[in-house]
């Protein structure tokens, strides 16, 4: 069977799109999606998005998310971003959409390139430099440095995201971080199930901008993250540590389209 297929990226970080309304698509095949995602054997991707009907006919789609390891996980930002714009594409959705993802309802806006994901609330109290973690839908583990263009982020970040600490949650994505200015930093990710450096993640680029806040780098409640894909800004309200109307917006690219045989 041949199923057509649409690649996007939102700031470098890649997805292989497929429109699974009329399930075409076999859900619990690890090795497919693993063998897709892989960049010399197959299209390549950091990972692989199914855009589905939803169960409630108030949101506009369902979105399931795979890793490159071919094993669906948490939420993905950027990729929650992309099948905004693949949805507008596809003409489910005009200039707003509703929809469901693994960690709950996500209302986003799209402006031509630029989407805007509203991501779920998050609870920041009591964190500081030193001890930095924060769930934005999917783990992320904070370290600040004064260059993060030094660090070797494959081998610095595996280290942590095997580590004993987060071996019992089943690992985490850990972001390097650097401040610019008073209210821009500098983002380099490790991604879980990627296990390699990818060019931004939205989840964790959210995890940052809360984190910069709660740990008084900066006061603004706009942040402007550059990751090595380029630009994202992560907007937000905070109520005694308790962080929510989060808002991540960034642009997003059709790459190509194609079809694949399975
Ligand atoms: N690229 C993502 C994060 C995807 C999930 C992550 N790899 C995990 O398994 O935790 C993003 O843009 O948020």
């Amino acid at each position: 069977m041949n199923i057509p297929f649409y690649k996007f990226h939102g700031t470098g970080n890649d997805f292989i799109m497929v429109d699974n309304r009329n399930d075409i698509f076999s859900k619990n095949n690890t090795n497919l999606v693993h063998e897709l995602c892989h960049r010399r054997f197959g299209i390549g991707a950091d990972g692989l998005i199914l855009l589905e009907n939803s169960d409630n006919a108030s949101e506009d789609f369902k979105m399931v998310y795979y890793n490159s390891d071919g094993n669906q996980s948490s939420m993905c930002g950027n990729g929650g971003r992309c099948l905004v714009a693949f949805a507008k594409l596809l003409g489910v959705i005009n200039e707003k959409a509703t929809f469901n993802a693994i960690d709950g309802l996500h209302e986003a806006t799209i402006d031509g390139d630029i989407v805007s994901l509203k991501m779920q609330d998050v609870l920041a109290k009591g964190i500081n430099e030193d001890e930095l973690f924060l769930d934005t839908g999917s783990p992320h583990h904070i370290l600040f440095s004064e260059q993060v263009g030094d660090i070797n982020v494959k081998q610095d970040g595996a280290s942590i995201r095997y580590s004993e600490k987060y071996e019992s949650s089943g690992g985490t994505n850990v972001n390097f971080v650097q401040q610019k200015d008073e209210n821009t930093f500098l983002v380099r990710t490790y991604e879980r199930g990627v296990e390699d450096e990818t060019y931004s993640c939205g989840t964790g680029v959210t995890a940052v901008a809360i984190a910069v806040n709660a740990t008084g780098k900066t006061d603004s409640n706009i942040v402007f993250l550059e990751t090595p894909g380029g630009k994202l800004r992560v907007s937000f309200e905070n109520n005694n540590g308790n962080y929510y109307n989060i808002w991540l917006t960034g642009p997003t690219a059709k790459v190509f389209k194609g079809e694949f045989e399975c």
